[in-house]
């Protein structure tokens, strides 16, 4: 087990720097290319006002679009969402009770979404709170491939106070508590960071499992 010295970046944002060793980073790759297939498939999601993220993103279990969570794709292709894997939720359990040194969050930790994102070189996110799920539990946050810049802001707005933090392959990120709703954002990507060994040549893809406090039969309007 590595040993686990997380870095508080704010009340209730802890980064854990190699947290997934390599297999389990190769894993989650592999689990990755499989969703990216389809139902759904990975995709450039659409905003309202008619721009496109950068990043490409495959949803599990509930499926986003800016800004709710249903269990279709209906900007994309209409498919119902692939489920959320026990192995997922399992190691968001795991990755709670390791960041907040706490076993009983991490038992009481019941992620019923995931979003994951590719970043090649170019993209980026801007500054944004997670906040279209209704329920305060934590976001779990993996990271593998090239290194990034995650800037981890405030509550109040998308300006400072922030920390910059290198987010690098195999990093947990878990923010709960007074920092659930806090602003984050992806400034920058380090091109050629990534260890091949994961399976991921180049670019980022970072999971984010969330619990959407939703349950089937009441999907969000
Ligand atoms: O890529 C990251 O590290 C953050 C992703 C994110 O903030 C999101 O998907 O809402
Ligand atoms: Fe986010």
């Amino acid at each position: 087990m590595t040993a686990l010295f997380g870095t508080e970046v704010a009340p209730g944002a802890v980064h854990v720097p190699g947290w997934l060793d390599t297999e389990r980073q190769r894993e989650l790759v592999a689990a990755c290319r499989a969703w990216a297939t389809g139902p759904v498939p990975m995709r450039h999601t659409r905003l309202p006002l008619g721009g496109v993220m950068s990043v490409r993103t495959v949803c599990v279990g509930w499926h986003w679009q800016p800004y709710r969570y249903t269990r279709t794709a209906d900007d994309v292709n209409g498919a119902r969402v692939v489920g959320f894997p026990d192995w997922l939720r399992e190691l968001g359990r795991e990755a709670v009770a390791d960041a907040y040194r706490d076993p009983a969050a991490g038992a009481a930790y019941a992620p019923d979404a995931a979003l994951v994102n590719f970043y090649d070189e170019a993209a980026r996110m801007g500054m944004h709170q997670d906040k279209d799920e209704r329920s305060p539990a934590p976001v779990v946050s993996l990271s593998v491939g090239d290194t990034c810049v995650f800037r981890f802001g405030n509550t109040e707005n998308r300006n400072r106070p922030y920390t910059d933090v290198e987010l690098a392959s195999g990093d947990l990120f878990v923010f709960g508590g007074p920092s659930r709703l806090a602003h984050h954002g992806v400034t920058r990507v380090h091109p050629g960071t990534a260890d091949p060994a994961t399976g991921l040549r180049a670019g980022r893809l970072n999971i984010t499992l969330r619990t959407t406090g939703l349950s089937d039969g009441r999907d969000q309007p």
